[in-house]
C-alpha cells in the first residue's frame, strides 16, 4: 500500500519504453551530422544521467501525488509539503547544514546569482567589494560584471599554475568593505579542489561571508558547512544524478546572512525564493543526495581507479600529454588534457564517438581557447588541444579502453600528419622558430 499503483505502473511503462527510444536513435542526423549509434559519454561535468533509484521516488509524485505543496487546505498539498521538507532534510545533512538554511531554486545559476548579487544588494551602504577568482563559473562571474555595472568593485584573483588560488593573497585582497569572497568548490572545466577550510578560516576572522559554488563539488567530496567556514553555497542536482532544474541555495542562520531575493511573489522559501516549489524535481534532489551520502565514498574510489587506467592508457601510448590542474587536489571524475602538435578542433571531430568536451570553446562562437586554462598560464596552443574526460558513478571499465583506444587513435593519426610534431620530434625547438608573418 505504501506504493501507488500508479507508480508501480509509470516505472513498468518507463522500463518497457527504453529499448524502443533506443533502437529509434540508432541512426539519427543531427545538426547534419550522421551519427549511428550513441556515442560513449564521457561529459559528467557538463550532467549526469538521472539514478534509476531518483526516478523511482520521483514518479509518484507527477502521477499521484501530485498537489502543490503550499496548499494548505487539503491531503495533496499536506503529502507534497512533507515530501519536500523530507527532501529539504536530506539536502542539509549532506552538506552539514540545518534544514532551515536550504532554499530549493532551479539550480546553481539562479544560487550563484542569488548569493553574489543578493548579499551585495542586501549590504549595499556599507560592503561595496567582491573578491572572487578569475576560474569561477560564467555565471558567477557575469554576477560580478553585473554588480560592477551597478558600481560595486571585484576583485578577480588570479590562479597559480595548478589552478588553485593562493590563500594569502586572498587574505590580503579582502579589504573593510570587502562584503563577500566567492570561491568555487571544485572547478568544472579541470576538476581542482580550492582550499575551502583555509579559505573559510581567513573569512570568518575578518568578518566577510564565504560563498562557494559547490555545484561540481556536492556529492563527490564531502563538504561541512560549519567546518569549512561556508556562509553561502550553491548546488545543483543534475550533477549527482538528479533531474536538471533543481538545486538549491545554503544560507548561514548563524551568523545570520541576508539576501535581497531575485523574485517578487508569494513569499515561498521564506521570501528568498518565490514561485511554486517543483515537488517531483526536489524530491528527486532529495534521493539524489540520500545516495550520494551513502555511497559517496565507494563512487570516489571508482572514479580513482578509472582516472588512473585512463591517464596510464593513454600515456603509455602518447607521449606529450598534460595534465590540466592540480593532480593531488582534485576530484578524480575529471581529467583534464592537453595533446601538443594536435589541432583542437580536429581532435574533438574525430572523437565522434565519445561524448567528451574541450575546454576551449571550439564548438561555440568564439575561438577563444578557454578562460580558465588561459588563468593557469596554459599557452594558447595547449589550450586549444585540451579535452575533458569525465568519468561518472555509471561509467565502465569497457568505456574508459574504449575511450582510450579513439583517443590514441586520434591524436596519432592526426600527429602523423603534423610538420609540427615531426620537427619537434627532430629536436627543434619550436619556440626559437621565426614564423613569417601573414
Ligand atoms: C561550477 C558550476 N557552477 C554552476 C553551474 C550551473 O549549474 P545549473 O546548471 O544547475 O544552473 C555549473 C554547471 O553547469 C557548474 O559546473
Ligand atoms: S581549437 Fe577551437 S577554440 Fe581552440
Amino acid at each position: 500500500p505504501s506504493v501507488s499503483p500508479a507508480r508501480a505502473l509509470s516505472t513498468a511503462a518507463v522500463t518497457a519504453d527504453a529499448p524502443a527510444a533506443a533502437a529509434e536513435e540508432e541512426a539519427m542526423t543531427i545538426k547534419g551530422v550522421r551519427i549511428s549509434g550513441r556515442p560513449l559519454y564521457m561529459d559528467m561535468q557538463a550532467t549526469t544521467p538521472v539514478d534509476p533509484r531518483v526516478l523511482d521516488a520521483m514518479l509518484p509524485f507527477y502521477l499521484s501525488r501530485y498537489g502543490n505543496p503550499h496548499s494548505r487546505t487539503h491531503l495533496y498539498g499536506w503529502e507534497s509539503d512533507a515530501a519536500v521538507e523530507e527532501a529539504r532534510a536530506r539536502v542539509a545533512s549532506l552538506v552539514g547544514a540545518d534544514p532551515r538554511e536550504i532554499f530549493f531554486t532551479s539550480g546553481a545559476t539562479e544560487c550563484n546569482n542569488i548569493a553574489v548579487k543578493g548579499v551585495m544588494r542586501f549590504y549595499r551602504d556599507r560592503r561595496r567589494h567582491v573578491v572572487t577568482t578569475q576560474t569561477e563559473h560564467k555565471c558567477v562571474l557575469d554576477s560580478c560584471r553585473y554588480l560592477q555595472q551597478e558600481g560595486f568593485e571585484v576583485t578577480y584573483l588570479p590562479v597559480r599554475p595548478d589552478g588553485l588560488v593562493d590563500v594569502a593573497q586572498l587574505a590580503d585582497a579582502i579589504r573593510p568593505d570587502t562584503g563577500l569572497v566567492s570561491v568555487m568548490a571544485v572547478n568544472n572545466e579541470i576538476g581542482v579542489v580550492q582550499p575551502l577550510e583555509e579559505i573559510g578560516r581567513i573569512c570568518r576572522e575578518k568578518g566577510v561571508p564565504f560563498h562557494t559554488d559547490a555545484a561540481q563539488a556536492l556529492g563527490k567530496i564531502p563538504i561541512d558547512v560549519n567546518q569549512m567556514g561556508i556562509g553561502l553555497m550553491s548546488l545543483s542536482a543534475h550533477k549527482i544524478y538528479g533531474p536538471k532544474g533543481v538545486g538549491a541555495l545554503y544560507l548561514r542562520r548563524r551568523p545570520r546572512i541576508r539576501v535581497e531575493p531575485q523574485m517578487s511573489g508569494g513569499g515561498q522559501e521564506r521570501g528568498i525564493r518565490s514561485g511554486t516549489v517543483p515537488t517531483p524535481l526536489v524530491v528527486g534532489f532529495g534521493a539524489a543526495c540520500e545516495i550520494a551520502a551513502k555511497e559517496m565514498d565507494y563512487d570516489h574510489r571508482r572514479a580513482s581507479v578509472l582516472q588512473q587506467r585512463l591517464l596510464d592508457g593513454i600515456r603509455g601510448q602518447v607521449d606529450d600529454v598534460v595534465i590540466n590542474g592540480s593532480m593531488e587536489h582534485r576530484y578524480p571524475g575529471n581529467l583534464n588534457l592537453s595533446f601538443a602538435y594536435v589541432e583542437g578542433e580536429s581532435l574533438l571531430m574525430g572523437l565522434k564517438e565519445v561524448a567528451v568536451s574541450s575546454g576551449s570553446a571550439c564548438t561555440s562562437a568564439s575561438l577563444e581557447p578557454s578562460y580558465v586554462l588561459r588563468a593557469l598560464g596554459v599557452e594558447e596552443d595547449m589550450a586549444h588541444t585540451s579535452i575533458r574526460f569525465g568519468i561518472g558513478r555509471f561509467t565502465t571499465e569497457e568505456e574508459v579502453d574504449r575511450a582510450i583506444e579513439l583517443t590514441v587513435h586520434q591524436v596519432k593519426k592526426l600527429r602523423d600528419m603534423s610538420p609540427l610534431y615531426e620537427m619537434a620530434k627532430a629536436g627543434i625547438d619550436l619556440k626559437s622558430i621565426q614564423w613569417a608573418q601573414h
